[in-house]
C-alpha cells in the first residue's frame, strides 16, 4: 500500500511537471476545461460526455508522452542524430493527431446543440 501511494506520488509529479513547464500540455487543459463548461450548459447526453471525455483524454495522454518521448531523446542524444529527429517528430504528429480528431469530434458533438441555441436566441 505504501509502494501504491509512493507511486502516486511519482506519477502525480509527473503531471504537475508536464502542466508547469509545457505550454502545449497548459493549452489542452484549458481548451478542454472550455469544452466541460460548454459541455455543461448544452446538457449533452452521456454517450456525448463519454466521447468528449475520451477525445480530451487523448490528446492529453498523447501530450504528456510526447513530453516523455522529448525528455528521454534529449538525454539520450543531446547531439543531432536522424533517429533523435523521427522520435520527436513521430511523438509530435501524434498529439496533431489526436488534436485534429478531438476538434472534429468536438465539432460534430457540440456543433448542432451550439448552433440551436444561438439560432433560438437571434428569434
Ligand atoms: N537531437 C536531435 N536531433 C535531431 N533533430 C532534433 C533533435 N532534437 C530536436 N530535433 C528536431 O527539432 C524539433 C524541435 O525540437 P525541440 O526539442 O525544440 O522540441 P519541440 O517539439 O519544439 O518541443 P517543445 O514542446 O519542448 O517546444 C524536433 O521536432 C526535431 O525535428
Amino acid at each position: 500500500m505504501k509502494k501504491f501511494i509512493r507511486s502516486l506520488g511519482f506519477a502525480w509529479a509527473g503531471i504537475a511537471f508536464a502542466v508547469q513547464n509545457e505550454r502545449h500540455m497548459r493549452i489542452h487543459v484549458l481548451v478542454a476545461a472550455a469544452v466541460i463548461l460548454l459541455g455543461a450548459f448544452l446538457s449533452l447526453t452521456g454517450v456525448e460526455w463519454v466521447m468528449l471525455l475520451l477525445t480530451m483524454a487523448l490528446v492529453i495522454v498523447a501530450e504528456m508522452v510526447n513530453t516523455a518521448v522529448e525528455k528521454v531523446v534529449d538525454l539520450a542524444s543531446p547531439e543531432r542524430h536522424a533517429l533523435a529527429k523521427t522520435a520527436k517528430d513521430v511523438a509530435a504528429g501524434a498529439v496533431l493527431l489526436a488534436a485534429c480528431f478531438a476538434v472534429f469530434i468536438g465539432f460534430i458533438i457540440l456543433g448542432p446543440p451550439l448552433w440551436h441555441v444561438i439560432t433560438a436566441g437571434s428569434q
